[in-house]
């Protein structure tokens, strides 16, 4: 097993990391994991010296034992050489107290970027010339335009993606809509982020599905059930602690904390996997919106999704069933698939699971989590730019709010706030939030924010209005296994 993925649900599979980023879910429905994530190490006693293309190489090397190097270190090229407007790729910038972690200089201007500019790299790398893969994605507005962009026009690769009507920004919206190649697909459904998420995962495993798209056609994954959209969020957790580094804020070794807006769980996880290969970490302080189920967890042990679903102006993070937090549970229960299978099949027919308290313990002791209301992301914004000159989007928003929460407790640690997304995202609220009055069109709030923040409009978002906008398309629940069955035939008929 050494090496190999398995199931959170089934420690019988044992399979290779270009087959699990190829099949992207489990047959089981469970999420592929490395069972011995703790015994990997990295050495960070170099990490001064070395660049981002270098740490991801250490990372992916050992994450993805069966690519070749040459295979990660063109992957790696493809996905960073020129993609991002930093050449830090994610840069560390330090605001009073302390560190914003930037993770909105790719091509969407999103942290999914780092993921989505890797994931088709890797996946060029692992199908052959008669395979075709058809990537299903569900999207609260991130994920859906970075993947769109990061697969556009790859050969053999068709991607579809599903959002919940009304539930993402204008800006988001606009950018699914202009980010469109010969392979891409993008609609909104009547149904919120989980309604999209629940269904794609129900069309992985649609046997009437297989049959309809044929033998060579197989369904993916662009979400960060993949492990290849992952693996790379684990690198800038080591590159900005070596930021920190060289900047001298830390001694090598020094524990510090990370706070991480929190969705689908994916990034979060990832600054976990980077703490069980040996980044000192003190606690990593899980922010959540007032979709706050995991909130609610680490009070009681109980994950209840049995609860209204709000739309809040985080809308990224507007999910109540975080895919990931599976992934922890395997790791937390010490890989005990069994449990995970039927903790998690409780929550898929009730809605709610428990945990044992040891198992909450354990998670308590490398987490920290809260939430934070819609009022509270707008005057943290406004408080954040006026005493700091830091514009921050919502989502980095609750994760101040959050990281300030947790400060009480602990002044002794470093603190890194993940900033997910550019404010040009959420142009809405953050008008609201600076006490702007909202502008005719989305073009005017954009110069409006820029003209009292000075905070730089990312190119793709200037470039929004000069792009031909497809038009928008809506479909039922019940109708996304026919749209995903006329795409493959629109695209390899
Ligand atoms: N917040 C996401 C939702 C999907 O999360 P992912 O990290 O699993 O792709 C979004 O913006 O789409």
């Amino acid at each position: 097993m050494q090496n190999k993925y398995t199931s959170t649900r089934n420690d019988k599979v044992a399979i290779d990391a270009k087959a699990a980023i190829y099949k992207g879910f489990s047959d089981d429905k469970g999420l592929f994991v490395l069972p011995n994530l703790k015994d990997i190490k990295i050495n960070i006693d170099n990490l001064q010296t070395q660049s981002y293309g270098e740490i991801a190489y250490q990372i992916l090397k050992v994450l993805l034992p069966d690519f070749s190097a040459e295979e990660i270190k063109a992957s790696i090229q493809g996905a960073y050489h020129d993609s991002f407007d930093d050449d830090k790729i994610t840069p560390l910038k330090k605001v009073a107290d302390f560190h914003i972690l930037e993770l909105f200089h790719g091509p969407t201007s999103a942290f999914k970027d780092v993921g989505l500019q890797m994931l088709p790299q890797l996946m060029n790398r692992v199908i052959n010339d008669e395979e075709r893969v058809m990537i299903l994605t569900a999207t609260s507005g991130d994920t859906g335009t970075a993947a769109l962009k990061g697969f556009k026009d790859i050969n053999n690769v068709g991607i579809s993606v599903f959002y919940p009507e009304n539930g993402v920004s204008n800006i988001q919206e606009k950018q699914m809509y202009t980010t469109f190649g010969k392979n891409t697909n993008v609609t909104a459904i009547s149904g919120n982020f989980d309604d999209a998420q629940t269904n794609v995962k129900k069309l992985f495993n649609d046997e009437t599905l297989k049959q309809a798209i044929g033998k060579n056609v197989s369904l993916s994954s662009a979400n960060s059930i993949n492990i290849g959209r992952l693996i790379p969020q684990i690198v800038y957790y080591f590159d900005a602690y070596k930021q920190l580094l060289q900047n001298g804020d830390i001694k090598n070794g020094q524990k510090v904390n990370f706070t991480v807006p929190t969705g689908n769980f994916g990034n979060v996880l990832a600054g976990y996997y980077a703490k069980l290969m040996g980044l000192p970490i003190n606690k990593l302080i899980i922010a959540c919106n007032q979709n706050n189920v995991i909130a609610d967890f680490f009070n009681h042990g109980v994950y209840d999704r049995n609860r209204d679903f709000i739309k809040t102006l985080a809308p990224s993070m507007d999910i109540q069933i975080s895919s990931n937090f599976e992934r922890l549970l395997y790791y937390k229960s010490n890989g005990n698939a069994d449990y995970v299978k039927s903790i998690m099949q409780n929550l898929e027919t009730t809605g709610r699971m428990q945990v044992e308290p040891d198992i909450l313990a354990s998670i308590k002791d490398d987490f920290y989590c809260n939430y934070c209301s819609d009022e509270d992301i707008k005057k943290e914004i406004r408080t954040v730019f006026d005493q700091y000159g830091y514009l921050m989007d919502p989502h980095t928003a609750v994760g101040y709010k959050v990281m300030r929460e947790y400060q009480k407790s602990d002044d002794q640690h470093l603190n890194i706030l993940l900033s997910t997304a550019s404010p040009y995202k959420f142009i809405q609220a953050v008008s609201k939030a600076l006490g702007l009055s909202g502008g005719s069109s989305d073009q005017e709030s954009i110069q409006n924010i820029h003209a009292k923040t000075g905070f730089p409009i990312p190119t793709n978002i200037e470039n929004l209005w000069k792009q031909t906008s497809q038009r928008p398309s809506h479909i039922a629940v019940k109708d996304m296994k026919k749209y995903v069955e006329n795409n493959v035939k629109e695209l390899w008929k």
